[in-house]
């Protein structure tokens, strides 16, 4: 944000069309109509505080309806815009904010949305965040129980406390002895779990060892939303699932240099039982055979030396060269701004705003280009590209001829 745009991207520019067809402003909500749907975003709920709130009229049985929302809604701001992109998915701009935190999406039809929708036998729509460029994939970390992925984790977290999160899981095990809830799990019963999985709130979810795991939805959510890359700590089945769906993200597969190995550091920990052991021990076998499993794992890592396992897995990383390489360059303190219009071309859009009161060294107008969309709920929408294109306005007058 806040780049110049590349010439070939302000080409046409004068052939942008003012956005009137697919949606409709009127204070604090925006109705966008996709087929025979109508999406109402916004206005005040019935304490008339302003919410972000979904609801759906259907054209053709001229019925209003509730979805089931899933993802984290943006903060209600000064009002925003909605832009229908891919008939799939609606760009929502808050008024008034950064540019850095005010670009959302909507998902009304989209592969995870479709999915939910079939799982859940209701209408599903799925909010998820825009980040600039490629912005960091989060980070799987798979292997047998005892292999040291825990030890791993906690070191990379120990040394770039303010680069990495950890992505806090939910299980139905009972806690060890030092194991703190919120911390090192969400420790719960088995029967919220289901209905909680059931209800669509976790990205996935796998019996393992015997007990429930799974990633919720917040639980990534919570990592991103404090600026940080995400990292999970799940067993293969939770890869699988992670792989399918759109969560991109660095898969990291690590493995004990022998059974025998995984054995004594399983023993070692001393944390479970003996019959507990031997279970993890049976599941280990499988998991190696399915951590090769091809296309699954994009590196295996042997845990043998833990100094030189931890050293390979920062390289894999690219945490030697730059330790803060996944974050993005400053985007400055642009504003979206509060009165504007929109002009769309393709996927390109522009944002045309008046005055601006942060002064007129800030810029007014922006270039969003939706082309390369990636990712996307339950995690985030990374690839909007945003530039300030205030400095060309005039020479290519395009405004007087929309
Ligand atoms: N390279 C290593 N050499 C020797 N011991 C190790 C090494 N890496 C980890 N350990 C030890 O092995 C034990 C298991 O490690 P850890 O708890 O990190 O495994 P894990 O893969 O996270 O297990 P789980 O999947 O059950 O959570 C710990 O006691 C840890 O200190
Ligand atoms: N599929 C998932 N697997 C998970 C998750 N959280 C942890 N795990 C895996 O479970 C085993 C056992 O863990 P332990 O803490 O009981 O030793 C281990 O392989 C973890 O990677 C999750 O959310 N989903």
């Amino acid at each position: 944000m806040g780049e110049e745009a590349p010439e070939n991207l302000l080409e046409g520019l004068d052939k942008f069309s003012p956005l009137q067809s697919d949606s409709e402003s009127q204070g604090y909500q925006t109705a966008t109509t996709i087929g025979d749907k109508i999406y109402v975003i916004g206005g005040s709920d019935d304490g008339a505080k302003l919410s972000m709130n979904v609801k759906v009229f259907n054209k053709l049985t001229r019925i209003w309806s509730i979805p089931t929302v899933l993802g984290t809604k943006p903060v209600p701001s000064k009002g925003h815009s909605a832009v229908l992109l891919n008939n799939d998915r609606i760009l929502i701009l808050m008024r008034d904010s950064p540019l850095n935190d005010g670009t959302w999406f909507l998902e009304v039809s989209t592969p995870f949305v479709k999915e939910k929708n079939k799982i859940l036998g209701t209408e599903v729509v799925a909010w998820s965040k825009g980040v600039r460029g490629d912005g960091p994939k989060p980070i799987v970390i798979s292997g047998p129980s005892g292999v040291g992925k825990g030890t791993l984790i906690s070191k990379l977290m120990k040394e770039f406390p303010s680069t990495f999160g950890f992505s806090v899981s939910h299980t139905t095990r009972a806690p060890r002895e030092k194991e703190v809830d919120g911390v090192h799990y969400h420790f719960t019963e088995r029967s919220k779990m289901e209905k909680e999985i059931k209800d669509g709130k976790f990205l996935e979810s796998a019996s393992v060892h015997g007990n429930l795991y799974g990633t919720s939805i917040e639980a990534v959510e919570a990592v991103t939303d404090a600026g940080k890359r995400c990292i999970l700590d799940i067993d293969v089945q939770g890869a699988r699932s992670v792989r399918a769906s759109s969560l991109e993200a660095i898969f990291i597969f690590i493995c004990p240099p022998s059974l025998e190995e995984l054995e004594k550091r399983l023993r070692e920990r001393g944390t479970e039982t003996e019959e507990q052991v031997q279970k993890r021990l049976r599941n280990a076998k499988a998991e190696l055979d399915q951590g090769k499993s091809p296309g699954l794992f994009d590196h295996i890592l042997v845990n043998d030396d833990l100094e030189t396992c931890y050293k390979n897995l920062k390289q894999t990383l690219g945490l030697d060269e730059t330790a803060d390489a996944s974050h993005q360059p400053s985007m400055k303190n642009y504003q979206i701004p509060l009165c504007h219009s929109i002009s769309k071309k393709d996927k390109k859009i522009l944002i045309h705003g008046g005055s601006n009161e942060l002064g007129a060294a800030t810029p007014t107008s922006f270039l969003l280009d939706a082309s390369s969309l990636k990712g996307g709920a339950p995690g985030r929408t990374r690839g909007p590209k945003i530039y300030a294109i205030d400095s060309l306005i005039d020479s290519l007058n395009w405004i007087e001829q929309l």
